[in-house]
């Protein structure tokens, strides 16, 4: 964050209604005209001498110096109608947001005055509208309107005006009792009190106390001289669903109807939902129809993980990890990535598993196990890919096949750089696997955790017909099918045909971790084999006492079947 060294700093304030300028008519408080003329009479607000001597026109007001070297001037832009935030939609951010667009060259940075109610989901849904952005962008409001003798408005305008005015921080900003947040960081906690946002995985960019303290890693950096482009087509059709135990699939399955496009779900704790099939079969229904469905946590704090089958279980449903995105965040991204014309359901799903904005916080790769093939593989992949920057072909040719090897070697650094790439973790190499085949046939369990958690197809079938699972099966990787499983992964029926045959060359060699990896993947161990006989009756046959055994104990006991059924 530079702090700006212009003698004059110019500000357009977007007055669009909120507590902070609203006047009680019979008892109840509601969106007041005027406001600049209040601010005009506050000294803390205009400084008259300076703008008579200036010259400054009517409607501009002129803070007193904050430094001997520099004054803040601002205009106010109220808004026609002037709102109670609980009436503003997408309609009205795009608004603000073009009003923003018109006047970009014209000033330094920009402060929107609004309503509290809604003021996440406006600043989440402004930090996805407008894209480039190399100006300050501050929205506040208050609790008590300005003209009551007790109120936090006033310091939060003046907070706001002096944050837009002295520092240049390239982002959708909100300002409230002394703290900068990231806009799409915050929530609304509070009704009543002054402390009414906080931001709960992400520290506050700036603290204005006797001095302004700013975290200085924590504000974006501006990338390139690039142009401010405004996103004006956002999807309105998205919705969001906040589980809670018991919740009826009759209810969900109404939800997800059509015209809804995108829906934010809130589960319980990190990530979790739910496990009951019927359930899962809508979310699962819905998103193969083509519903991008983000997953988000309602706890105010922390991110979905993939610590719980219960939470695989919504991944592998086509559910994409929402991490540690605000319900109001995950809503304002998806309404964005849906709106970009021209994108595959898959490529949406990539740009919602991205970090776009600063709005969430990816799971950071393990650092405490080096390794150089991982960092060498990570890193080459990275600088390969930046160099064939333009020869989009190239990259688009490259990548599949990247992510494929990057899974295989289990390299979650290769896979990250690639996904800061652009590159879309679905797409099939050219044997038609996934990277979820790569990894579930090298058994990393981290990487396949984390292509689960971005949305992958989880029963994808490779050129062969063979699906993850079956791929985990023949490596024997444990971990893996139990993560597969639980995110609602079955052996094809084609897979399964022959099943019998197989269990029965397993039993006749001893092979028990083979039977049960089988047994795990939800196979039917009493299956026949070629010959009609079955691998107990083999193993009793050879008098292999522990494939007896271990037969015995697994067909006997709650079978990995009841994890759910295994054909799709
Ligand atoms: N404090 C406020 O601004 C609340 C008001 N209802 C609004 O959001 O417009």
């Amino acid at each position: 964050m530079a702090r700006a060294t212009e003698p004059e700093r110019r500000l357009l304030a977007v007055y669009t209604g909120g507590t902070i300028g609203m006047r009680s008519e019979r008892g109840v408080l509601i969106p007041g005209r005027g406001l600049a003329d209040v601010l005009r009479t506050l000294p803390m607000f205009h400084d008259e001498e300076h703008a008579r001597a200036c010259d400054l026109p009517e409607d501009t007001l002129v803070l007193p110096p904050a430094s001997p070297e520099q004054r803040v001037i601002y205009t106010v832009l109220e808004c026609q109608p002037l709102f109670d935030s609980s009436d503003m939609t997408i309609t009205e951010w795009v608004q603000i947001a073009q009003i923003i667009e018109r006047h970009y060259e014209q000033y330094h940075g920009f402060v929107v005055i609004h309503g509290t109610d809604t003021m996440a989901f406006a600043a989440s849904v402004l930090s996805f509208v407008l894209e480039n952005l190399q100006k300050t962008v501050v929205l506040t409001g208050a609790q008590v309107p300005i003209h009551a003798l007790w109120n936090d408005g006033r310091e939060n305008l003046l907070g706001a005006l002096l944050m837009a005015g002295q520092y240049v921080i390239p982002e959708v900003c909100l300002f409230f009792q002394n703290q900068l947040f990231r806009g799409n960081r915050v929530t609304k906690v509070d009704a009543r009190r002054f402390a009414a946002f906080c931001s709960p995985n992400l520290p506050p960019l700036a603290i204005v106390g006797p001095d302004v303290t700013i975290n200085q890693e924590l504000v974006r950096k501006v990338r390139g001289m690039e142009r401010l482009v405004v996103h004006s087509s956002m999807e309105h059709d998205v919705g969001l669903l906040r589980l809670y135990p018991g919740i009826p699939a009759a209810l969900v399955r109404a939800f997800l109807q059509h015209p809804l496009k995108g829906v934010v779900m809130e589960t319980f704790g990190s990530g979790n939902g739910p496990t009951k099939p019927d359930l899962l079969q809508e979310l699962r229904a819905a998103t193969e129809r083509g519903l991008l469905i983000v997953n988000c946590t309602h706890c105010l704090q922390g991110a979905v993980t993939s610590d719980y089958a219960a939470g695989m279980a919504m991944a592998g449903a086509g559910i994409v990890s929402g991490f540690d995105m605000t319900s109001e965040a995950a809503l304002a991204k998806l309404s964005y990535v849906l709106g970009q014309p021209g994108l595959s359901l898959e490529g949406r799903k990539e740009l919602l598993a991205r970090d776009l904005r600063g709005e969430m916080t990816l799971p950071a790769v393990d650092e405490r196990r080096p390794s150089l093939q991982r960092s060498v593989l990570g890193h080459g992949v990275a600088q390969l890919l930046r160099q064939s920057q333009g020869a989009d072909a190239v990259r688009d040719t490259l990548m599949p096949s990247l992510a494929c090897a990057g899974a295989r070697a289990g390299d979650l650094e290769a896979l990250q750089a690639l996904v800061e790439l652009g590159s879309d973790l679905s797409l099939e190499d050219c044997s038609g696997q996934t990277p979820l085949h790569a990894a579930a046939r090298g058994g990393h369990v981290e990487v396949l955790a984390m292509l689960l958690q971005r949305g992958v197809n989880v029963n994808a079938r490779d050129q062969d017909g063979l699906t993850p699972l079956l791929l985990a099966v023949r490596g024997r990787h444990q971990g893996v099918i139990e993560l597969l499983r639980a995110a609602g992964a079955c052996l094809s029926p084609e897979e399964l045909e022959d099943t019998g045959t197989e269990l029965c060359r397993l039993a006749s060699r001893g092979d028990c971790e083979g039977l049960r990896a089988w047994w795990q993947a939800g196979a039917d161990l009493g299956r026949p084999g070629y010959d009609g006989r079955s691998a107990l009756l083999i193993a009793e046959a050879a008098g292999d006492l522990e494939v007896v055994t271990v037969l015995q104990s697994l067909q006997g006991g709650v079978g990995a079947q009841a994890l759910g059924p295994a054909t799709p």
